[in-house]
């Protein structure tokens, strides 16, 4: 009887010895962690690609006679300090910025970069309060207080671009 208990406890001993490293595997293999999220929040799809231009007549007449785009109207955004100008590509769109206002937020960009350029670039999120806590958390200086309502009516935060390597971040609530 004492010996027989003593030979299942041995084998018990060597099945738990080889299960440790194969539970390991099992836990850092990607079917196990893809089903673990790591955070509250997600990143989802490219909204927009902002692009600041100094004249927007003729950044609109470049996409819609040249080049052929579906091209909104002007709206003018005076809480944001911008006009926009969007520009349907399918995929994703452009949104075209030009400053509104003396206390414009572009009018700086626009200063260093004389014919325009790419000014930011917005990625919607699912839920944009539990990314700014976990983004605040991880010291990505967020740039408002609390979000802004953006161009779609929805709530809009952007990222320094100091903390997001040289490039301002949009994050919109899907
Ligand atoms: C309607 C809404 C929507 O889509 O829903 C919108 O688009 S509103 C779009 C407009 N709104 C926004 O952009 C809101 C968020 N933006 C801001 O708070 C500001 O523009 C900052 C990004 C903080 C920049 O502020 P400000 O122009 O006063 O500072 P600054 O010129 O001294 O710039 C500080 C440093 O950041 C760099 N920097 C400035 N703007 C940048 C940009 N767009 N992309 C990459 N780097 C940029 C400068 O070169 C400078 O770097 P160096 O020190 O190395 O020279």
């Amino acid at each position: 009887m004492a010996a027989s208990l003593g030979r299942a406890a041995a084998g018990l001993l060597t099945r738990l010895q080889t299960s440790a490293p194969t539970l390991r595997t099992l836990l850092s293999s990607n079917s196990f962690s893809q089903n673990v999220p790591s955070c509250l929040w997600k990143l989802g799809r490219l909204n927009h690609v902002a692009i600041a231009v100094p004249d927007l007549e003729k950044a609109q007449s470049l996409y819609k006679d040249v080049l052929g785009a579906q091209v909104s109207e002007t709206v003018a955004l005076p809480e944001h300090g911008v006009y926009t100008v969007f520009v349907e590509l399918g995929n994703t769109k452009l949104e075209l910025l030009h400053p509104l206002g003396e206390k414009s937020p572009i009018a700086s960009f626009l200063q260093k970069n004389k014919t325009g350029g790419m000014h930011h670039i917005c990625i919607e999120v699912d839920d944009i309060k539990a990314a700014m806590a976990e983004l605040k958390k991880k010291k990505i200086r967020i740039l408002s207080e609390e979000p802004k309502i953006g161009a779609h009516g929805k709530p809009v935060i952007f990222l320094h671009p100091k903390d997001c390597h040289g490039v301002l971040v949009e994050l919109e609530q899907a």
